[in-house]
């Protein structure tokens, strides 16, 4: 299930006692992301925050935790957040999450990416249960997806 969603970042005059969005990562599978020439975004590498430049006509492309989860652990689910804006231009950006969909079967790790060098990294969860965690997590980082872990 695909979701759209635009963003807008008034100026902000103090940006240093606040932030524009807080350090999170993405819950579905995969976000694309247009971002402005404004910029403020951020990824986390290691420790450190990294500036996501603006590129004119460049997407963002940010995996989720559901892909994480579903890789076994392959690909990981990027922390970011968007600073507080300090230009008197507004900064606007728009998101599509892909989603995974409501469906009867479980979610977890894909089984060929299972093997005894590699054991499932996730127990098997159902929808439900997934958006019930992600509507009551607190708001940092890997909160939801450590919640699956095996
Ligand atoms: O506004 C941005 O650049 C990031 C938005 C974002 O991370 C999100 O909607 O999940
Ligand atoms: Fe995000």
């Amino acid at each position: 299930m695909r979701v759209m969603v635009g963003h807008y970042y008034p100026y902000c005059p103090q940006p240093d006692l606040t932030v524009g969005l807080t350090s999170h990562t993405d819950p579905g599978v995969i976000t694309l992301l247009l971002q402005d020439q404004v910029g403020g975004l951020q990824v986390k590498h290691g420790d450190e925050w990294v500036d996501v430049a603006p590129v004119p006509g460049a997407l963002v492309v940010n995996i989720g935790d559901i892909l994480q989860i579903m890789s076994n652990d392959e690909y990981k689910s990027v922390d970011h957040r968007v600073l507080a804006n300090p230009s008197q231009e507004p900064r606007v950006s728009i998101a599509v999450f892909c989603n995974p969909s409501n469906r009867e079967k479980d979610f977890g790790p894909f089984p060929e990416l299972v093997s005894s060098d590699k054991p499932p990294a996730f127990r098997e969860f159902t929808f439900k249960e997934y958006m019930r965690r992600f509507f009551t997590k607190e708001l940092d980082g890997k909160s939801l997806i450590n919640f699956f872990r095996a």
